[in-house]
């Protein structure tokens, strides 16, 4: 290592590339379509305010993606953007007086000028912000397109309703059936809320889930269960002394004669119907809506029931009677509301029926038990077996007793076969300001109107007070009073706004054209850029918002926008960057930044003595505010560092808890490579376009060899997201470059062609470091434009290969010779070998057989 070449002054030369990047528009994509065409896409942030580390991981993993795509001659698109409508802008405004737009916009400046010193390859010039009017009024196209197309729809539907705000609540806000602000008690409501109509593709985004190759199988899973198809029926249970019955709906009709209650939703119209002269019973029911509507809270609520009186008569054996519980388990959002508990087969009923004293009845019998023996005490059976205590279904097989059941049902006219699914129509009724007006005016003639198209969009004001609880949209003095597009008589607007989820469906098809200011898209850059050939984002996402896009282009393509199966070809979900979290001691959480650690589970608010609770680690978010910010990692060590640490400390699919500790570690070994081509620039490389040298000396062959190696493995890292070993590949060479000096020109030429490769693998990981090297080596080129090396195969494949040396049948050494060596070279290694000629004793070989490239056999 020689003195004396400087210092790596990263802060200047980090800078001086991003400019030189960005006058060069070196990640603008070319418009021509005639290139092969590679989308790499990360999740959007929100807007919070500043970027963390997990915004690191996740960026810089799909910067790598973009640089490295481009290398390989791909016409590259890599765009960012703001997913920035949403709760926190208007919790800031309520908590800090300041207008949502205003908190919103600043926060982008601060997080975009972040992103930018992290040097990513993002196409700048096509950044969008989702609650821009610019961005918007295409979506209020697409809904009133949708409209039109039976695709968005209003029905009444309940919501959690917060009766001390006066306003709806999503799920997550409610907590422990409380408004998450307010604390008080959440009730169900019915509201008109808008819907889009996601059930209609159901089968579909559920068959289609086998065409995602390139996604993980988890996610594939996830959709799967959240889509939940599940093939059942429907039986008629008919109420005894009425005229009418209950419909249920089951999966498990090869049940039926183990049988003992009905349990409906507290809304369920029957029970509302019994509700009115039973106080006791309205009492449960408003128990029950204080519960919410999230299944999650459902699931883990007691079980508890109320006895209507009714009775409803068995549909196999009409004088069988059953009784009618109302129960806080059965949701009205699934199947039909009701269902027929059987204690001995499931394990919610079994607690039902144990809580309530009803009969529980064995009919499935697993296989080798003894039907007289065979009780249910605490636990459910729910495998498969043969039916039992079950008439005509006696002996079957569970899936046998069902096709026989439901054949049967059809006969007596009690019931039918049908396929239900879990999935929902999704509920885009948001009863907030900042989020994307409805585009719809509600007439009393004409009903709900669409907004024309010329009427578009439909902006959000900007002068609402947060001062009272409520939809500051519905309280505007002006603001929703309009006319009917329709009969011109006077009229109001919708005042809901959209799910946010809405604006991030279709942001992806937005960055092909994103400056159109006409239409969301021209058809001819969603037909080159779509689908997304690399997807990046938390595996949080894996659920909602993945789903609600597949739906979207399935959407958009019935109404003419494109032509599209499937939004993201490969997706990968980065492991989550983790940070323990603090909680002052009234519970408030705390920033690493104002702990003083003292102590493995001993911690202060900085400067004072006041104790702070440390919580678990968690995913790194702005709400919990564990997060570290990487300013001050960029200002002591750089971005590339920043970059490089992300991707060599683990697979990127792993979580990672953060620790600085590896940060130096990633600084020096930069600062080393920096030192290696300073160094290797002073033993003068030959000119770049230097005919190959006819020969090479061994070390320069060894050399050459690692140089092409570490190229062929790290291009196949790449291609797996392997990145941590890619860059361990990148270390070994580096390793290798510094034990070599070279001695003449053809020496020299394999040190140039080593060091080029190590600063073109370092592209797409370290690209401000590897720029200013490349250009060190006299290249006028940006390495950011410059194609891929590609690795010799003569160089890669090992030259060297290992012989087993046998005497008399035993394996006694190992030895090394060249590839393909001639049989006297075999012989003469394994002979020469201390263990084998031990194992000779000193005798001479009667015969040695050679198995090229294997096996040196000698009998003595
Ligand atoms: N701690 C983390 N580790 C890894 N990736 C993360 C982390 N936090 C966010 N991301 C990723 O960043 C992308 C943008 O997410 P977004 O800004 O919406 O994150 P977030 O979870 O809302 O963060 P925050 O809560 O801090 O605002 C997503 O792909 C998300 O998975």
């Amino acid at each position: 290592m020689s003195e004396g070449t400087g210092r790596y002054n990263f802060l200047e030369v980090e800078e001086k590339w991003r400019k030189v990047w960005e006058t060069d528009k070196s990640f603008e994509p070319s418009a021509d379509r005639s290139l092969p065409k590679y989308y790499v896409l990360e999740m959007f942030p929100y807007p919070s305010g500043r970027i963390h580390m997990g915004h690191v991981r996740n960026y810089t993993l799909g910067d790598v993606v973009a640089r490295y795509r481009r290398a390989r001659g791909f016409n590259v698109l890599h765009p960012m953007g703001w997913d920035s409508f949403g709760l926190p802008a208007e919790n800031a405004a309520i908590e800090n007086k300041v207008h949502p737009a205003k908190w919103t916009r600043e926060n982008i400046a601060a997080m975009k000028a972040q992103l930018m010193t992290l040097g990513l390859s993002l196409d700048w010039s096509r950044e969008i912000s989702t609650c821009e009017p610019d961005y918007y009024k295409h979506e209020q196209k697409m809904f009133t397109d949708f409209m039109r197309a039976g695709l968005a729809y209003r029905k009444e539907s309940w919501v959690n309703w917060d009766p001390v705000e006066n306003t709806v609540l999503a799920n997550e806000q409610v907590i422990d059936g409380r408004g998450w602000r307010s604390g008080a008690l959440v009730e169900k409501r019915k509201l008109s809320q808008w819907f889009l109509k996601i059930t209609a593709f159901a089968d579909e985004l559920l068959e289609a889930i086998e065409s995602l190759e390139r996604w993980p199988d988890k996610v594939r899973t996830m959709q799967t269960n959240w889509i939940n198809r599940s093939e059942g029926a429907h039986v008629d249970f008919s109420l005894v002394g009425r005229d009418d019955s209950l419909r249920v709906f089951t999966t498990r009709p090869d049940t039926l004669y183990g049988a003992s209650f009905c349990a409906l939703a507290a809304n369920h119209p029957l029970i509302a119907e019994q509700a009115e002269n039973n106080p006791d019973l309205a009492e449960f029911v408003s128990e029950c809506n204080r519960l919410g509507t999230s299944e999650e809270v459902i699931e883990k609520a007691e079980k508890k029931g109320f006895d209507t009186g009714l009775k409803v008569a068995h549909p196999l054996d009409p004088s069988w009677e059953l009784p009618v519980y109302a129960a806080n388990f059965v949701l009205m959002e699934y199947g039909t509301g009701a269902v027929f508990g059987c204690p001995a087969h499931d394990q919610r009923d079994l607690e039902f029926a144990r809580k309530y004293g009803l009969p529980v009845t064995p009919v499935v019998l697993p296989k080798g038990e003894d039907p007289q023996a065979f009780d249910i005490v605490n636990e459910a059976y729910v495998g498969d077996g043969t039916i039992f205590n079950s008439g005509f279904l006696d002996g079957l097989g569970v899936d046998e007793a069902k096709s026989k059941v439901i054949a049967r049902l059809g006969e007596l006219g009690t019931g039918e076969g049908t396929v239900t699914y879990r999935l929902r129509d999704w509920g885009v009724s948001r009863q907030r300001y900042w989020g994307c007006p409805v585009p719809v005016i509600h007439c009393a003639d004409c009903g709900a109107v669409p907004v024309p198209d010329a009427d578009l969009p439909v902006a959000l004001p900007d002068d609402v007070d947060f001062d009272q609880p409520g939809n500051p949209l519905d309280r505007h003095p002006t603001w929703k009073h309009t006319t009917c597009p329709n009969c011109g008589k006077d009229a109001v607007r919708e005042t809901d706004t959209f799910d946010t989820f809405f604006e991030s469906s279709w942001y992806f098809a937005r960055f092909c054209d994103a400056n159109n200011p006409d239409e969301a898209f021209s058809r001819d850059a969603v037909d080159y850029w779509l689908p997304v050939d690399q997807y990046v984002g938390g595996i949080e996402h894996a659920v909602l918002h993945l789903l609600y896009s597949r739906f979207f282009v399935r959407a958009l393509s019935q109404c003419g926008y494109m032509n599209l199966d499937e939004p993201f070809d490969g997706l990968f979900t980065q492991g989550m960057v983790c940070h323990e979290t603090y909680r002052s001691e009234d519970g408030k959480w705390l920033s690493p930044v104002d702990i003083d650690r003292r102590g493995a589970d001993s911690a202060f608010l900085l400067g004072t003595d006041k104790p702070v609770k440390i919580g678990r680690s968690e995913k790194m978010s702005k709400s919990r505010k564990n997060v570290v910010d990487p300013e001050n990692i960029v200002q002591t060590y750089g971005a590339d560092t920043a970059r490089l640490f992300m991707l060599s400390d683990s697979p990127p699919d792993r979580d990672l808890e953060w620790t600085e500790s590896g940060v130096e570690g990633a600084w020096r070994f930069l600062n080393k490579v920096w030192r290696q081509v300073q160094d290797a620039i002073g033993a003068g490389l030959p000119d770049r376009n230097t005919p190959l040298p006819a020969s090479f000396s061994g070390p320069a062959d060894a050399l050459r060899r690692a140089a092409h190696k570490a190229l062929d493995g790290a291009t196949g890292d790449l291609e797996r997201f392997h990145f941590n070993r890619a860059v361990a590949r990148i270390r070994e060479l580096s390793n290798a470059i510094g034990e070599f000096s070279p001695s003449d020109d053809s020496d020299r030429w394999a040190y140039r062609e080593a060091v080029e490769h190590l600063v073109q693998l370092l592209g797409p990981m370290t690209p401000h470091l590897a720029e200013e090297l490349w250009r060190a080596l006299s290249n006028d080129t940006l390495v950011a434009r410059s194609t891929w090396p590609v690795a010799d195969p003569g160089l890669v494949v090992d030259d060297m290969v290992t012989l087993a040396v046998q005497v008399n049948g035993k394996m006694r050494a190992k030895v090394e010779v060249e590839r393909d060596a001639s049989e006297e070279n075999a012989r003469s290694a394994a002979l020469s070998h201390e263990n084998v000629q031990r194992a000779m004793e000193g005798k001479e070989p009667r015969k040695i057989i050679v198995v090229p490239n294997r096996i040196v056999n000698i009998v003595v």
